[in-house]
């Protein structure tokens, strides 16, 4: 074999940033002109000063008449005063031709233009006109219900600055005053690729192995957030000639960013193409960073180009860390302000030494404060980011964060904007039902799917209103109940079919009951299973269904339904134990053995709360019922009395 290249340098975070800016002009690339209407979203690429005042004329601000307040002074309902008409109407626009004098008044509209002699004006309900005269029935000071000319803006002020990110209110600013287009800077051009013979644009269908391409989308769009403009490239092949015409392609842009093959792997070619460049080139391969480690940023020509891993969660990462600071700077955005919260880790984490670790986590507010649940699915995941609410920092040096450690938050969005109702626990496609009904009712939903022992933990602390969980006590064979403890509540939620899955049509398993298939399973040389992990209910049933046996496959220990199904349908696997629900959506053979009951468990403390009550509403309502049924799980044909539909322990 072949030796693997290894990282040669990898450099701190910092030290792999120093080296990054060091060759970019972190300032703005350009400037150019646009149409008001196309402003929108835009930096102001230069300071706005008033070219006229606003209003650019005394202003009267109501329906009435204009008048010199001295005139009015002493009129009351019962004592008013007359005035002379000057017999003009100042409707909005027309140039007053006469001047009020001592004794006169003018009718003027809201937004008409005060004639030279008044100084305020009264409203139409404090008077009578009539015969040519009007009669004030209420005094008025100087300057009553008039704007003065400039007090809005003034000719010559400083309305706007550069650097200004323009959003609806400034562009009335700007169309106040009189101005139809706008200096702002130009957007920089971010040229993104996706790289790997197994990556698939999605709409194209997906063979087995392949993935689709996520990282140029979130990239693309994390792009036009920063200001950027996106030139999306698509997906280049593992082919270094094709490679290094993407990059040319890519280097008549502002930036290039593309992802996959920075590992050296077998087949990692995006290095060696960006070892080409130079001016500098490549600055940094390699980055003691947690998810990201094979980052590899390089400057050529004062133009950044970076190759992000592969794995989504790093891609992201990598990118807000490192890239997304400069295109702000190219665009002209201001620096992101970073938000940062104080809450405690649930549970212990163990982190990687020698690497600083960004850990996403979840929030959840409890009466001690928050909680910040670790979201971690791994580097590969794509929805981690997504549904985290920020991440803390484990520095390199920390092997242990312990549980009830306290920790710094830095958040992802603005604020912490908590929800209604706070699922953690197992994952269910019958829960997912639920919680979709529940949302269009217009409660806010944050669910985290940390396993049925990990729900169970969460309501025991009391930080979730619903654990959904699927726990056998061993002892008793008894599903949820035994594991209660004081202050706990279980809701009955409902019957899961578990059974032994198979491809259909395997002679081995066809047609037999649960007794035989195992026999079946246990006996035949080369039958391979897929296992469960330790812990899961449905691990505690595989291992009395086999007694002492090990089949071959029993180390394997996945951690859900469907990646048991999975490893049976792509023939990893010839059985596993999965509920019925999975077996169907992934056309497979089912022989029951045992309904697992997959319940709610509710902290006492939390039972009264109204978005609980609708949850338990909704869960005994019919609709829900049959809905949940037509899912494949079982219910019992009536639902139980109120009084007893909870199973307390206390
Ligand atoms: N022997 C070692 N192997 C790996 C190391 C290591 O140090 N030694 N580092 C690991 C780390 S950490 C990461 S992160 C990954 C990154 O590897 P690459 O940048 O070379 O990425 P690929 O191998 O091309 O892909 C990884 C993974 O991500 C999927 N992928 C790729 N592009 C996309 C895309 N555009 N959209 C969605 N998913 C994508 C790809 O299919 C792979 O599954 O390397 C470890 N290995
Ligand atoms: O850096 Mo990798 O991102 O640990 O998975």
């Amino acid at each position: 074999m072949k030796p693997q290249s290894q990282f040669l340098d990898v450099v701190t975070r910092d030290e792999a940033e120093r080296r990054f800016r060091e060759h970019l002009n972190l300032a703005p690339l350009g400037r150019e002109t646009v149409p008001l209407h196309a402003a929108l979203g835009r930096v102001l690429a230069e300071d706005v000063a008033a070219p006229i005042d606003v209003p650019g004329f005394d202003r009267s601000n109501v329906d009435g008449f204009a008048v010199q307040a001295a005139d009015t002074w002493g009129a009351m309902e019962e004592q008013a005063r007359s005035l002379a008409l000057v017999g003009e109407t100042l409707a909005p626009g027309i140039v007053p031709r006469r001047e009020v004098a001592h004794g006169q008044a003018t009718a003027i509209a809201t937004g008409g233009m005060l004639p030279r002699g008044a100084d305020a004006v009264v409203m139409v309900e404090h008077t009578d006109a009539e015969d040519g005269q009007v009669q004030i029935r209420r005094a008025a000071i100087e300057g009553e219900n008039v704007s003065y000319a400039g007090t809005d803006i003034a000719r010559g002020e400083t309305v706007l600055r550069a650097g200004q990110p323009l959003s609806s209110r400034e562009i009335g600013v700007l169309a106040a005053l009189g101005l139809a287009e706008v200096g702002v800077y130009r957007k920089p051009r971010v040229a993104i690729f996706s790289t790997g013979n197994e990556i698939v644009a999605p709409g194209a269908p997906l063979p087995t192995g392949a993935v689709y391409d996520s990282n140029a989308a979130i990239i693309g769009a994390a792009v036009e957030e920063l200001g950027g403009l996106p030139v999306r490239l698509g997906v280049i092949p593992d082919d270094e000639a094709l490679l290094s015409a993407a990059l040319a392609r890519g280097l008549e842009c502002d930036a290039v960013v593309f992802s996959g093959g920075t590992s050296k792997g077998e087949g990692d070619l995006s290095y060696r193409v960006l070892a080409a460049l130079g001016d500098p080139g490549i600055v940094a391969h390699g980055v003691a960073l947690k998810p990201g480690k094979p980052v590899c940023l390089a400057v050529t020509g004062g133009k950044p180009v970076v190759i992000l891993p592969g794995f989504p969660t790093s891609a992201v990462f990598t990118f807000h860390e490192f890239l997304a600071p400069v295109i702000r700077a190219f665009a002209g955005q201001p620096p992101e302000r970073r938000e940062h919260i104080a809450a405690t880790l649930p549970m212990r984490v163990n982190s990687e030494r020698g690497r600083t670790e960004y850990l996403l986590v979840g929030l959840v507010p409890t009466e001690q404060g928050v909680a910040a649940y670790p979201m971690g699915k791994g580097s590969g995941s794509v929805t981690t980011f997504s549904s985290a609410d920020g991440f803390i920092t484990i520095g390199q040096h920390t092997e242990i964060v312990d549980a009830g450690a306290p920790v710094q938050v830095q958040l992802l969005g603005q604020g912490l904007d908590p929800a209604d109702l706070i699922f953690i626990g197992s994952h269910c496609v019958g829960l997912d039902w639920l919680t979709g009904e529940l949302m269009r009712q217009g409660i806010r939903i944050k669910a985290m799917n940390v396993g049925s022992t990990g729900g169970l933990m969460a309501a025991r602390r009391g930080e979730c209103d619903v654990a959904g969980i699927h726990l056998m006590d061993p002892a008793t064979g008894v599903y949820n109940l035994p594991l209660l403890t004081p202050g706990l509540d279980l809701i009955p939620g409902y019957g899961r079919m578990q059974g032994i899955v198979y491809r259909p049509g395997d002679a081995r398993f066809e047609g037999l009951d649960a007794a035989a298939a195992i026999a079946a399973a246990t006996t035949q040389p080369g039958c391979t299973m897929v296992n469960r992990n330790a812990g899961s209910g449905t691990r505690i049933l595989i291992d009395r269904l086999l007694g002492s046996a090990k089949p071959p496959g029993y180390g394997v220990q996945t951690k859900s339904h469907n990646a048991v199904a999975v490893a049976v349908a792509q023939e990893r696997a010839d059985w596993g134990l999965a509920i019925d629900t999975v077996a169907r959506q992934y056309g497979l053979g089912f022989i029951p053995v045992q309904e697992e009951r997959y319940d709610f468990v509710v902290p006492k403390a939390r039972r009264d709360r109204a978005p609980v009550q609708a949850f338990v509403a909704l869960l005994q309502s019919a609709a829900a019922r049959e809905a949940l049924r037509g899912l494949g799980f079982a219910l019992t044909t009536q639902p139980p009395l109120p009084e007893t539909r909870c199973i307390s322990t206390s």
